[in-house]
């Protein structure tokens, strides 16, 4: 038996209603759910809800990847174009390197589920060795982008952004992902 790497996932809601009260946070259980059902490492999480503040957003972002160590951050929420929408402007200010095509491909998926899906604003990178990628705010777009979009015979016809997540760790120097192919299957291009 093969004994799997433990990894650390960071999740950052930000939303100024769930964190002042006004309604529950569903983007972080959103999101722990379907992590748990993809990934099968034993999996730390380290959470935070917080208002939609560009400060505070970077300084929970830095202590995920510099302090936590974490090997992936998810955001959820702040990517559309309403005044505090800014967790793409705190995450591109402490991104070591963009890597524009997670957004490309989140509209992607989405497009399939929302037109309004061209209003998200999302970005991804590295900082250090961890990757951040932004997801939408609202709950079910967690599951849409991270899993991807599937035909009625549930074949999987455009990829799901976390297909891409085990190898890009692996060339940030973080522990090897392994998933479930029934929820995700990761690639990784053939090793020589
Ligand atoms: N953390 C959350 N928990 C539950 N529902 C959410 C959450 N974040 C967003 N939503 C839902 O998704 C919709 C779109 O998300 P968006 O991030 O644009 O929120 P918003 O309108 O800026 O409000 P807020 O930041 O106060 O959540 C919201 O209007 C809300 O219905
Ligand atoms: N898969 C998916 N993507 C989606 C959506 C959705 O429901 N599903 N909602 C869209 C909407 S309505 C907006 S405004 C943008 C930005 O959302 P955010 O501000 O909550 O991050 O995400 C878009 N992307």
């Amino acid at each position: 038996m093969t004994t799997l790497t433990p990894i650390t996932i960071g999740l950052i809601s930000t939303s100024d209603r769930a964190s002042s009260g006004v309604y529950a946070d569903e983007g972080i259980p959103a999101l722990k759910d379907w992590l748990g059902r993809a990934v099968r490492n034993p999996i730390r999480f380290v959470e935070a809800l917080i208002a939609d503040e560009q400060a505070a957003i970077e300084a929970t972002l830095k202590q995920m990847a510099d302090a936590e160590h974490c090997d992936v951050v998810f955001t959820t929420g702040g990517t559309g174009p309403a005044p505090r929408d800014v967790t793409p402007e705190a995450t591109l200010a402490v991104l070591d390197k963009t890597l524009p095509g997670f957004g490309e491909q989140m509209r992607q998926i989405s497009l399939y589920y929302v037109p309004t899906a061209i209003l998200s604003r999302q970005v991804a990178g590295i900082r250090g060795q961890t990757l951040i990628v932004n997801l939408p705010g609202r709950p079910k777009a967690i599951a849409e982008t991270l899993g991807g979009v599937r035909n009625a015979a549930g074949e999987v016809v455009v990829h799901g952004l976390f297909s891409a997540i085990p190898y890009c760790v692996d060339l940030i120097g973080g522990g090897f992902i392994e998933t479930d192919a029934e929820i995700c299957q990761a690639f990784r291009p053939k090793q020589k």
